[in-house]
């Protein structure tokens, strides 16, 4: 098995990254399978819903893999990692289906990031989750920031970001971040409300959010996260706390 799996089956596409000894921490390969991935998944007429989750029980994903992109220094070297995961972060926000994050696990830093760009996110009951950047030194890098605010409210989204805490997923659900906490059963169940109708409704409406947002202009947003993303990760304050979680 690869780094990230696909199971199509009752009309749903299972996307799930698949390093569950790493907590489903992203690197390179993982980056380039989701973005094939994404393409074909979004084309196959066979699937009305993708599910973006990650293998075992510990972990939805803990973000980059720090023990690879600790050997990024500059900020450009930054900016090329960033935003080729920004564009899966893209794809996701816009896929012309219903997306949701069922969060089987923890899901800190970038892990929080491709939840939020999915347009449901579903909990099981004792997973932590936090956008736990700040505590890095850095921001969201991914659009994780910018989709943020459009699913919650600001003042919602400016505790998540800068508190920087973990928080739990009952929280979540009243801060309006997680939709429902469910158990993997009750959310099999769920999953039917959104594949029974047929493949032309669901699109429809799914163009009927979408139509809220310009790519451009999302585009743009994602960019300027980036760039503060990339400078924020020069400085010393990134590169030891870094060091901390790897020497740990
Ligand atoms: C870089 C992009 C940026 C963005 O744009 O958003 C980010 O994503 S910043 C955030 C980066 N992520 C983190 O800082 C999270 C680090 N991990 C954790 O805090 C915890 O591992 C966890 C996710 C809360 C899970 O805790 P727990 O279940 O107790 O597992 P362990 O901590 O024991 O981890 C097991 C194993 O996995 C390795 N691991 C976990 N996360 C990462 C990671 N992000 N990168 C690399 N490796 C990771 C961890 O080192 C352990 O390895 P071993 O010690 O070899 O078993």
């Amino acid at each position: 098995m690869g780094k990230v799996t696909l199971k199509i089956q009752n009309h749903q596409a299972w996307l799930s990254i698949n390093r569950p000894e790493k907590r489903n921490a992203i690197d390179y390969e993982v980056i380039e399978l989701l973005n094939e991935q994404l393409d074909i998944i979004g084309e196959n007429n066979e699937v009305k819903v993708l599910v973006v989750t990650g293998v075992g029980e510990q972990a939805f994903c803990s973000g980059g893999d720090l023990s690879v992109f600790h050997s990024i220094h500059t900020k450009q070297e930054a900016k090329e990692m960033l935003v080729k995961m920004a564009e899966v972060l893209h794809k996701l926000f816009f896929f012309p289906k219903p997306t949701i994050a069922f969060l089987n696990g923890s899901a800190v830093g970038g892990g929080c990031e491709i939840a939020t760009a999915c347009d449901f996110r579903i909990a099981e009951k004792n997973v932590k989750l936090g956008f736990i950047q700040g505590k890095l030194g850095i921001t969201t890098g991914w659009g994780g920031s910018t989709y943020l605010v459009e699913r919650v409210s600001n003042q919602d989204a400016f505790w998540m970001l800068l508190s920087a805490e973990i928080f739990d997923a009952k929280e979540g659900l009243n801060r309006g971040f997680i939709q429902n906490m469910f158990t993997r059963e009750e959310f099999d169940y769920w999953l039917m409300t959104y594949t029974k109708q047929p493949l032309g409704v669901i699109k429809a409406y799914k163009q009927r959010i979408l139509a809220q947002y310009n790519q451009n202009v999302m585009l743009e947003r994602v960019l300027a996260e980036i760039e503060d993303c990339s400078t924020l990760w020069e400085t010393p304050e990134h590169h030891e706390a870094v060091q901390q979680f790897l020497q740990k």
